[in-house]
């Protein structure tokens, strides 16, 4: 038996840091929404009690450090399932980017194992084996558009936001979100985004209003390691995008759009310095 699962990229449309926690992560308020750039997922049984990963993408890790692995060893673990699984990756979403590649496959993982092996497990399980993986993976459970806070695990609903064109430019850099966050200073933030603004913007179904609330903090670290995310973004302001950010710890930077007749423009323009562009639309 084979089993499909779609497993879409993640922005941020605002960001904020609250303060370092004991236990080293930050505490966060984030408003986050999928878009229709995914990678796909095939999971088909195998014979044996053994877990595969397999892709056609040559830069990710195949083994233990995958993230799609460590799914189906956490779900096998935790409901005593002796089968084995091949997983094959169809990587679409660009690796360490910011748009929570990893993190969506490995609930798309969860959720196909589920079905796969029949294990009725719910959703809020799901999303509490998810944050043992990682904070954005409760969000990709159940993906939609919501408010993230603790670490980004405590996930409360909100409706799509206005649909949109989102262009999607990610430089030639990797980042590393334990260094971003690693940088953050808390307690010297001094311009923090608004989730009460956003999330109202979102129900008023306000494109503007979107536009003028998008914020993240992780930006000014970001932008200080890397100037070409500064530079990209004001390319695609130039350009004539209606609202910019960059998206979690970046280095991707979006650009809403509500025109269909600016993307080309605003695309070409940015291929012309940068290889890894997309023009997608909302999931909603
Ligand atoms: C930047 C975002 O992608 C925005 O959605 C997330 O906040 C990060 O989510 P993620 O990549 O799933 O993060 P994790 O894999 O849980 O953590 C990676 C590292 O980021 C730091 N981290 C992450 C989340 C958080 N709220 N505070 C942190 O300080 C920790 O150092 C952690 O070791
Ligand atoms: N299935 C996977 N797909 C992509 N990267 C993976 C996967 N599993 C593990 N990784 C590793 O995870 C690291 C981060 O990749 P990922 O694409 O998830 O980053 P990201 O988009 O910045 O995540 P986030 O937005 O959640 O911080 C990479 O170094 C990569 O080698």
């Amino acid at each position: 038996m084979k089993i499909y699962e779609k497993a879409p990229a993640k922005i941020n449309l605002m960001l904020d840091v609250l303060h370092k926690r004991n236990d080293g992560y930050h505490e966060v308020e984030m408003i986050m929404t999928m878009v229709d750039l995914s990678d796909r997922l095939t999971m088909s049984e195998l014979p044996r009690d053994t877990i595969i990963i397999s892709s056609q993408a040559g830069y990710i890790p195949l083994d233990e450090k995958n993230l799609a692995f460590q799914a189906a060893r956490l779900i096998k673990e935790r409901y005593n399932v002796s089968r084995g699984v091949h997983i094959h990756l169809d990587k679409h979403i660009p690796v360490a980017a910011g748009l929570a590649g990893g993190s969506s496959d490995a609930a798309a993982a969860l959720r196909g194992l589920n079905r796969l092996w029949k294990l009725g497990i719910s959703d809020a399980e799901l999303r509490a084996l998810g944050a043992e993986l990682g904070s954005d993976v409760p969000f990709c459970i159940t993906g939609g558009t919501a408010l993230a806070s603790g670490r980004g695990e405590l996930l409360k609903p909100l409706p799509n936001p206005p649909q949109c064109w989102v262009i999607l430019a990610k430089p030639p850099i990797n980042v590393s979100t334990a260094e971003v966050y690693g940088r953050v200073k808390a307690d010297q933030i001094t311009r923090h985004p608004s989730a009460q603004q956003m999330e109202s913007a979102i129900r008023n179904a306000s494109f503007t209003e979107v536009c003028s609330t998008l914020g993240n903090v992780l930006e000014e670290v970001t932008l200080k390691l890397y100037p070409e995310v500064e530079h990209l973004k004001n390319s695609m302001i130039r350009l004539g995008a209606d609202g910019v950010l960059m998206s979690g710890s970046g280095p991707t930077v979006f650009g809403l759009v509500s025109k269909e007749a600016k993307v080309p423009r605003i695309y070409n323009g940015l291929r012309g310095f940068c290889k890894d562009v997309y023009a997608v639309r909302l999931l909603t």
